[in-house]
């Protein structure tokens, strides 16, 4: 587990499908409202050397703020077949002391003295769906429809939860949903960071195959 000095933010159980032409028909159908609809840069960061991601640990700056998500259990992957779990963090502490225990190096003041280097930016566009807490359910489940600057889109529908314990309904709901919007695949399908080093950075994106990350 991890260090118990750090505190830890919500876990987001995603699934990621592939949206096609009727989906927000679909959502609406189902129940879903749309919510909103923003468009945000996200810059991502790593050692030259990708130890970061190499180790499933994706920090970010999404506009002004620095994010980071990696899996709950150190050397374990963020995935349960197609679906995924990610530990997410928002506060620039908690990440700062994240990310040098991940690099095994002493904390510093501040993440900018890690002089880590940006290796992907890329703009989303989002819309974003919800659907309110269903069958006695305390969790909403929210739909994402992104469509990134280098002209690709996917979907995604996450539940985001507070403890371990909740995480096995949260996954049950969240497939419930991809099944009812009949996008429940077989094999886990490719996000934007995914596709985009695939075509940007294909060094990377074969280290990260060959580590099983991706
Ligand atoms: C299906 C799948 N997804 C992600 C990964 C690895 N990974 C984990 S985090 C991560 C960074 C990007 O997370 P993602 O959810 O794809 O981006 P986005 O939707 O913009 O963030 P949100 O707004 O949801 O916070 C990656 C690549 C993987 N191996 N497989
Ligand atoms: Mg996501």
């Amino acid at each position: 587990m991890q260090s118990p000095t750090l505190s830890s933010g919500p876990i987001e159980v995603e699934r990621k499908f592939v949206p096609g032409p009727q989906v927000e028909d679909e959502l609406l159908r189902l129940g879903a409202k749309l919510q909103n609809e923003i468009t945000f840069r996200d810059s991502y960061y790593d050692t030259p050397d990708c130890r970061l991601t190499l180790g499933d640990v994706w920090l970010r700056r999404r506009e002004d703020s620095w994010e980071l998500k990696y899996p709950p259990q150190r050397g374990t992957r963020g995935l349960n077949g197609a679906s995924t779990q990610y530990l997410e963090l928002s506060c620039e502490a908690d990440i700062t002391r994240r990310v040098s225990e991940e690099l095994n190096i002493p904390c510093p003041h501040s993440l900018d003295l890690l002089q880590l280097q940006e290796f992907a930016s890329f703009v989303t566009r989002r819309r974003r769906f919800e659907f309110p807490p269903r069958n006695g359910s305390k969790h909403k489940v929210v739909v994402d429809l992104d469509t990134a600057d280098f002209d690709f889109s996917v979907g995604e529908v996450e539940v985001l939860v507070k403890t371990q314990e909740e995480v096995k309904s949260a996954l049950m709901e969240v497939e419930e949903i991809c099944k009812q919007l009949g996008v429940l695949s077989d094999s886990p399908v490719p996000g934007k960071m995914s596709t985009f080093l695939k075509i940007n950075r294909a060094d990377h994106y074969k280290q990260l195959l060959e580590a099983h990350v991706l």
